[in-house]
């Protein structure tokens, strides 16, 4: 006998309300789904480098263009640029690498009122789940470019900081574009967040902080092929 209240018997009354679905243990089954879904598409992908930075970037800003031409540069070697695959940074690294004839990689993620994929992006998917796509980042990549951004950008930034700081990621070149930018930033990790003893200092070999299009793409590209 299937007991009344089981997930079982929930798939054999279709017509009733579905919030059961919405259930932790239902959940699971979703996450696994894309984590199967997201090895399957990206298993084939070959080296990669992944581009991260502000989804406001305007497309006639400095920065904007900056990121196209770095998507260029990595496309021109052969190698997959992966971004999230909305607007701005993300947008104009897809940009550079689908002009340059490369791989344009874009792991969306599902937000309200957002537009979905950008036009530049010739192998997308879209996730539920922002750890989900994080993890993606960090499989399918062999290096980060990280432009300016805001939360989103910096989340990206300082799981992959705290992969390699924490030996889960065996070695994964950084490039920090825009030396200005992230220069605060850095000040304070190396003045008070190391003077109240919360890190030994920021380990220069971790990150390379550059205004140097081509050098961030040398940095990000630097492990392939070795
Ligand atoms: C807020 C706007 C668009 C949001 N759309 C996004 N699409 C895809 N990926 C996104 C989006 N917003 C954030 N991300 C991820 O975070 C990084 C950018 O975040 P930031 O806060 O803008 O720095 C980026 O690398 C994405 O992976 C505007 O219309």
């Amino acid at each position: 006998m299937i007991p009344a209240n089981s997930s079982t018997a929930s798939l054999l009354r279709p017509d009733e309300s579905t919030d059961w679905l919405h259930m932790d243990p239902w959940r699971v089954l979703r996450i696994q789904s894309e984590f199967v879904d997201g090895f399957g598409a990206l298993a084939e992908l070959g080296p990669a480098v992944s581009v991260f930075g502000s989804a406001r970037m305007p497309a006639d800003s400095p920065d904007y263009e900056a990121a196209r031409r770095m998507g260029g540069l990595i496309a021109s070697r052969g190698i997959a640029v992966i971004t999230g695959g909305g607007p701005g940074v993300m947008e104009a690294a897809n940009r550079g690498a689908a002009e340059a004839g490369g791989k344009s990689v874009g792991l969306g993620i599902e937000l309200p009122h957002e537009q979905g994929i950008n036009d530049y992006v010739n192998l997308g998917m879209s996730f539920r789940y922002f750890f989900v796509r994080k993890l993606m980042f960090v499989k399918y990549s062999s290096g980060i470019i990280v432009c300016p951004g805001g939360f989103g950008t910096l989340d990206e930034m300082f799981e992959v900081l705290t992969l390699v700081q924490t030996h889960k990621v065996a070695s994964m070149p950084v490039a920090l574009y825009g030396a200005e930018y992230w220069r605060g930033l850095f000040d304070w990790l190396n003045g008070p967040v190391r003077g109240h003893g919360m890190i030994s200092g920021v380990d220069p070999r971790l990150v390379t902080i550059t205004d140097d299009v081509d050098e961030a793409v040398s940095v990000a590209t630097g492990a392939i092929g070795r």
